[in-house]
């Protein structure tokens, strides 16, 4: 069936809205692109939680922890507590501590910000990162394989670099290393336009290697299970809502939810969600999260 458009059907939106205890909002590019909310995001929220709803924020983004997350939420208006919050950083931290349950004696190698390397040091995993500066002689000497680092995890680095990239090929080359990814983004919404997304981090490395990282983001259900995991709810009862079909709207398709909601003010466009054929489509779409106002 073709997804159905609800912006300006004031009675289909709110059957829709009727049939879900929970939403599951992605956020770059349906509550905000970059440090800009999207017009009336805090009124719908704050709607959404006068009907009675649940409300789980699900962020692909790893540049943030969970606190951070909390912070940026609370500063833009919409108060929400932390374990309404789950981003890739957390489900990364908390897949390489108690699913792999990695050696106390062993380090993560960490491509990417300050979101993946709280994550870690909140679970007591320990890590590694590199500064990024300019490779040199004396690091084509010492750059190679190490026993201690189990796993590489790569997420969104708005500082990539040649020799970041150079350390972590190093110790991929070690087969018992472990090649983790926090979510494989081909793109990144902000501003307006898409930039490169973490998967485009991880990417080279995969060319390098020939390994594919495991992903610990949307639309892995290894992240489904890690909300479970913390928070019990009815899948049928909760509804996804992203603008980004490859991951939002495919992870809640994969996840067995009730619903799926698309909106188009991120990643894929109206044609997208509507092309004959898709392999991923919403139960409906809006043009944007406040057509939920009216
Ligand atoms: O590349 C990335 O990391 C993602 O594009 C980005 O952070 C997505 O975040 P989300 O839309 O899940 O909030």
């Amino acid at each position: 069936m073709p997804p159905q458009k609800l912006s300006g059907k004031p009675e289909e939106l709110a059957a829709f809205i009727d049939k879900f205890d929970i939403f599951l909002f992605d956020c770059d590019g349906v509550l905000w692109q970059g440090a800009s909310l999207l017009p009336r995001t805090a009124e719908t929220i704050a709607h959404l939680r006068s009907l009675g709803k649940q409300l789980l924020f699900v962020t692909n983004n790893s540049t943030k922890s969970r606190t951070t997350y909390q912070a940026k939420l609370q500063g833009l208006g919409i108060p929400c507590g932390i374990n309404e919050i789950f981003c890739s950083a957390y489900s990364s931290a908390i897949y390489i501590s108690r699913v792999l349950r990695l050696q106390r004696d062993k380090r993560v190698y960490v491509i990417g910000e300050s979101g993946i390397k709280e994550e870690l040091a909140t679970e007591g995993v320990a890590y590694i990162s590199d500064d990024g500066g300019d490779i040199t002689p004396e690091d084509y000497d010492s750059f190679g394989p190490d026993e201690d680092v189990g796993v590489v995890l790569c997420g969104l680095d708005h500082a990539i670099s040649y020799r970041k990239l150079a350390r972590a090929y190093q110790y991929l080359r070690n087969p018992g290393t472990v090649f983790l990814a926090t979510n494989i983004d081909s793109t990144f919404p902000t501003h307006g336009k898409l930039f490169p997304g973490a998967g485009a981090m991880s990417a080279p490395l995969t060319y390098m290697t020939g390994r594919t990282p495991v992903s610990l983001g949307k639309p892995s259900q290894a992240m489904m299970d890690a909300i479970e995991g913390v928070l019990e709810f009815d899948r049928k009862r909760a509804c996804m809502v992203g603008d980004r079909l490859d991951t939002d709207i495919r992870f809640g398709i994969e996840g067995g939810l009730g619903g799926t909601l698309a909106v188009l003010t991120g990643v894929s466009t109206e044609e997208e969600i509507l092309e004959e054929g898709a392999t991923v489509v919403p139960d409906a779409y809006l043009d944007r999260l406040c057509d939920i106002l009216g």
